[in-house]
């Protein structure tokens, strides 16, 4: 699994989109397989997913889940309010380092456990395309052998395209509005429904072989859209009945729904899995403030029955302040926090945050961190230290100031401090803005900030504030930027809600 080495944005912004509920659509709209559009919200997040992979040429290496979706909308073979309408669910949750692309990805896993199916693991890192991709979504209309070169290209065999097709086929239907050739005028609902059950399971596939299948891919009165008849039954059913067991179901489902969301263009290096963490350090925040450095931090452990005792340590940057062993401080606040469902797929069902607020001292500073977790139970305590490395705070001299940052209506008015800048700093923040409904794509935006005139220089540090015309509310993350006495600087600033943190 991957191993996580604070400070890493990616991972940890993966960790808590996957693992904590309600921190992102992605772990909690498609729970329950909820209904939507006369299909289900799940049906809608697989289906996406596979058209956004779809574009991937095994030959050039290009093209696969890259969130280029965004940009093929308008295709016919695009068709479908599930598309639009997916993109709109995840608009809020890209950050800087993590891309459309793997939220789609995500979308795809949680769509499948949400309705029932196997915990698929995922593995961060994919990058969002700038522009559309060809146009290689195959359509019922086209004959088998098209299908089959369609699956070679993205890098399946024919008998893993029947499978994959049935995996997906698993959830949801074909709208009438959008395909009137094949859900025709005389059928009394809007969706056809490839299955008789809603979840994500192997009934598609046992209607089919037993004949009572409505799948109107495979007996729809339109014979030239009939393409899953003709996909299933291409090696006389063998693939068929080796997915008639919901077990073989779920195993070649899960496999082949990993390797396609894992279908990124050859110049894309995916992560290791990314596993619920054992401990987590999030939410560190140091700024100036009454004569000290306040250092707010939280050790996240998956909750265990033990009675657990944490202890924050810190060495300091400069000079003699602590003793020997660091300075240290007890955590003032344990918060529990009920884990997503993939996390209790995973054995995790609730993560114990232990909360800290430490004040250091201003003239020594601090440079690395960390934990000791006592079980109180006889054992020795265990140091969690970042892999051996220690949590290092790699520089003191531009920080975000989370208390003089304040919420308006209007949105964030963020606050950077500086240490005892000689001359003025150059200060600005990197923004990743939300997409629009219209196009719904990240972008970004960087604000050069002003001195700030309502907070004076304090406790060695001179502070700087966005300006009124910074796009505060559709921001989804920042990363703030320097130039103090010619050096530079930048410190990532996670998603937080504006004043006293
Ligand atoms: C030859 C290959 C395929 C063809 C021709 C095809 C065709 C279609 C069509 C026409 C629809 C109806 C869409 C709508 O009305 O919104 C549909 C729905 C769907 N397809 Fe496919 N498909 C293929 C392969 C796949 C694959 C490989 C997957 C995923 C692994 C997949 C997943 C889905 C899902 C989940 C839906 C339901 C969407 C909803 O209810 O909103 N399809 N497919």
């Amino acid at each position: 699994a991957a191993v996580f080495n604070w400070p890493d944005p990616l991972i940890d912004n993966i960790d808590d989109q996957l693992y904590r509920p309600f921190f992102s659509p992605v772990s909690t709209f498609a729970l329950g397989c909820g209904q939507r559009d006369n299909t289900s919200i799940a049906a809608e997040w697989l289906r996406i997913a596979y058209h956004d992979m779809a574009t991937h040429d095994i030959d050039s290496g290009t093209g696969g889940l890259d969130a280029s979706i965004a940009y093929e909308l308008d295709r016919p073979q695009n068709i479908g309010v599930g598309m639009r309408g997916t993109l709109e669910d995840f608009l809020v949750s890209p950050i800087e380092h993590v891309g459309m692309a793997d939220v789609l990805a995500m979308g795809a896993i949680s769509a499948v456990i949400g309705c029932g199916g196997p915990a698929i693991p995922f593995r961060a890192g994919r990058i969002d395309a700038t522009e559309a991709g060809p146009e290689t979504v195959p359509e019922p209309q086209q004959d088998l052998a098209s299908h089959i070169e369609s699956f070679r290209r993205q890098g399946f065999s024919a008998t893993e395209m029947i499978s994959l097709v049935a995996c997906g086929h698993s959830l949801g239907g074909v709208r009438k509005a959008d395909f009137p050739l094949i859900v025709t005028e005389d059928e009394p609902t809007d969706v056809k429904t490839f299955a008789s059950t809603v979840g994500f399971d192997n009934t598609v596939v046992k209607e089919y072989l037993d004949g009572s299948t409505q799948n109107v891919l495979v007996m729809g009165s339109n014979v030239t859209t009939r393409s899953d008849l003709r996909i299933f039954s291409s090696d006389n059913n063998a693939t068929m009945q080796n997915l008639a067991s919901p077990d073989s179901f779920n195993q070649i489902c899960g496999d082949l729904i990993e390797r396609m969301i894992n279908t990124v263009p050859s110049t894309v290096t995916l992560t290791e899995p990314i596993e619920p963490l054992d401990f987590k350090v999030t939410d560190t925040f140091l700024f100036p403030q009454g004569g000290s450095l306040a250092f707010l931090a939280t050790l996240r452990i998956i909750d265990s029955a033990l009675n657990r005792t944490v202890t924050l340590f810190w060495k300091e940057r400069t000079g003699k302040f602590c003793p020997d062993a660091g300075c240290s401080s007890g955590s003032f606040q344990v918060d529990s926090e009920a884990a997503s469902l993939l996390a209790t797929l995973k054995g995790v069902n609730t993560f114990k945050f232990y909360r800290f607020n430490a004040a250091i001292d201003l003239a020594t500073s601090i440079s690395h961190f960390w934990f000791e977790v006592n079980n109180n139970d006889g054992s020795t305590p265990l140091i969690v230290d970042n892999q051996g490395k220690n949590f290092v705070i790699d520089q003191d001299v531009l920080l975000f100031d989370p208390r003089r940052t304040s919420a308006t209506i209007g949105g964030l008015i963020m606050v950077a401090a500086v240490k005892n800048p000689f001359s003025t700093a150059a200060v600005s923040a990197f923004t990743t803005i939300k997409g629009t409904t219209a196009v719904p794509v990240i972008g970004s935006v960087t604000t050069n900030f002003e001195l700030d005139s309502s907070h004076p220089p304090a406790d060695g540090y001179t502070f700087y504030t966005s300006p009124t015309s910074f796009l505060h509310l559709n921001r989804l993350s920042d990363t703030l930027h320097a130039t103090v006495d010619g050096e530079a600087y930048s410190v990532w600033v996670p998603t937080v809600v504006g004043t006293g943190v």
